[in-house]
């Protein structure tokens, strides 16, 4: 059992390929042993985080689910705690391991109540798991209310119930239950779910247990979780144009700022030089406070050769930059109004489409709404499967997709897993910080970091910056991110 960090890289799986994996686990193993291990790894937990409760809720759903809480309180009992466990299903209609653990948790004396006890110390919602097919209701809802409404520690077992495992998204409204300190033993394998949309409000700090049958995973993974990047030495014998030439195209009348922003990123980021193509005609010639920048008037760049980053602050006047940017851009990043523009225009999409075909680098940065827009289908679609959407905007464009927000998703048109970058917090939710990323992405690109890689390296970059901001430093602006310093 270990505690997953943004510095684990792991393989998720989703529930097919989970219940597929417990499957070849169970039939090779004596009966009922995932569930007891499942009970083991809880209670241990359960221990570590409230070492001196007099009482632990355990609420036991219908399903296998259930059976892990029951085995949990054995296993709790049997240590001298006292565990009080409400079930709330048909006994007759318990799968046959939840059956067997039922019987444990009566064996070892643990106390069986209709009402949760009215206090605790530490609730543990073992409601529903990967079996979860529908919003919870009834008492199901209650008690769900109830053990997140205080400020005691809940420990869901395998997911919070109500989080859909796949796609992150929770059935309950998620404001209606924010006061509970959250921690989640997932068990057998990582679930994407738990990284991504509400799932990491929902799943708080994700504990791991693969029940010692990481040898049974014959599966590819569905997901991976990004790791941190390798840190690579710069050459002794190296100059700026080994880190190459970044391009920012955007800053429209009244968005300078924007531009201004990811091409600071991209200086802060190592980028060997950085030119700044302002949209904005009686734009300002110099930046004083970043005299680094060379700033020029869009029009005039020649992209060839050079990584561009295009759209940010880019209004409607990026438009007509579109068709010269994504046919000489020796690599690409595609930002904000750039996505816009091209979501509402087929030449443009046709023209993304065919150097996707070539395989120039390119990569796409759209928040929710961006994407929406690119598909043809809402935020709400969108963030009901972030995964999917992402894997949808890089296979039609044949471009790196970046879905940024909670758990941004890294996607490519090739087989391989999307990527879910684990590091970034709320503190990035302020205006300029998804311009800081297109640098932070044209400055790795610009090295020749290849399109996929440079968008998980940066992402990960991007949000460890926000992690490790200093809880008394000034709040994290957007131009503070880029400078990698608190101001
Ligand atoms: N098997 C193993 O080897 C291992 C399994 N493990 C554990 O098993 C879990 C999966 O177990 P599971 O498949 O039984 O699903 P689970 O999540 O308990 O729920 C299914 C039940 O809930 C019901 N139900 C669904 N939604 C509902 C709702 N809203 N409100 C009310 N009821 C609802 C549903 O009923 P139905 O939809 O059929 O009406 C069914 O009865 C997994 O997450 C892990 O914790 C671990 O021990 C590791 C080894
Ligand atoms: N809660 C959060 N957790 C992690 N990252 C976040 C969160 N909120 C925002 N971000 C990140 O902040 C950035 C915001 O980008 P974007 O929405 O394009 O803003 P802007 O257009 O103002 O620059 C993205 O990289 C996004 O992933
Ligand atoms: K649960």
């Amino acid at each position: 059992m270990h505690r997953i960090t943004s510095a684990s890289a792991a393989d998720l799986f989703d529930i097919a390929a989970t219940r597929r994996i417990e499957q070849t686990a169970a039939s090779a193993l004596p009966p009922h042993t995932l569930m007891q291990r499942a009970g083991l790894a809880a209670a241990r937990l359960a221990m570590a985080l409230t070492p001196h409760a007099r009482t632990i809720w355990v609420a036991c759903g219908p399903g296998n689910n259930g059976g892990d809480g029951f085995e949990a309180a054995a296993q709790l009992r049997h240590r001298g705690f006292f565990p009080v466990v409400t079930f709330l299903g048909d006994e007759s209609r318990l799968p046959q391991d939840a059956k067997a653990s039922l019987q444990r948790a009566r064996d070892a004396g643990v106390t069986f109540t209709s009402e949760p006890p009215s206090t605790f110390e530490l609730a543990v919602d073992a409601l529903l798991g990967i079996g979860s097919t529908r919003p919870p209701s009834g008492a199901m809802a209650e008690w769900l209310v109830r053990m997140h409404a205080g400020a005691q520690p809940v420990l869901a077992l395998d997911v919070p119930s109500g989080l859909d495992a796949d796609t992150g998204t929770l059935a309950s409204d998620p404001d209606r239950v924010p006061a509970s300190t959250r921690t989640t033993l997932t068990l057998l394998t990582l679930k994407p779910g738990l990284f991504t949309a509400q799932g990491r409000d929902a799943a708080g700090t994700v504990w791991f247990d693969d029940l010692g049958c990481s040898t049974f995973i014959q599966e590819s993974a569905t997901a991976r979780l990004a790791g941190p990047p390798d840190h690579a030495p710069r050459t002794h014998a190296s100059h700026k144009g080994s880190y190459g030439d970044v391009a920012v195209i955007g800053g429209a009348s009244g968005m300078t700022g924007a531009a201004l922003l990811a091409g600071s990123a991209a200086l802060h980021s190592g980028a060997g030089r950085v030119f700044v193509g302002l949209l904005d005609p009686v734009a300002m010639s110099v930046d004083t406070s970043q005299p680094e920048l060379m700033l020029r008037d869009a029009h005039a760049l020649d992209l060839s050769g050079m990584t561009a980053v295009c759209g940010c602050g880019g209004g409607d006047a990026v438009r007509e930059l579109l068709p010269r940017a994504l046919s000489t851009a020796a690599a690409l990043v595609l930002d904000a109004d750039a996505l816009n523009a091209i979501a509402a225009d087929p030449s443009l999409q046709a023209q993304l489409m065919a150097r996707g075909r070539t395989g120039a680098p390119t990569v796409l940065t759209p928040h929710p709404l961006e994407a929406a827009r690119l598909l043809g289908d809402t935020t709400g679609g969108v963030q009901a499967n972030r995964l999917a959407a992402a894997r949808a905007l890089a296979l039609r464009f044949g471009a790196v997709t970046v879905l940024k927000g909670s758990g941004t998703v890294i996607a490519d048109a090739t087989d391989a897993p999307p990527v879910i970058n684990p590091t970034g917090n709320a503190r990035l939710a302020t205006a300029g910080t998804g311009d800081v990323l297109a640098g932070m992405i044209g400055a790795a690109l610009a090295r020749r970091r290849p399109a996929f890689e440079a968008a998980c390296e940066a992402a990960w970059q991007h949000g460890h910056i926000a992690d490790t901001w200093p809880a008394d430093a000034a709040p994290l602006t957007a131009g503070a991110l880029a400078r990698r310093t608190p101001a």
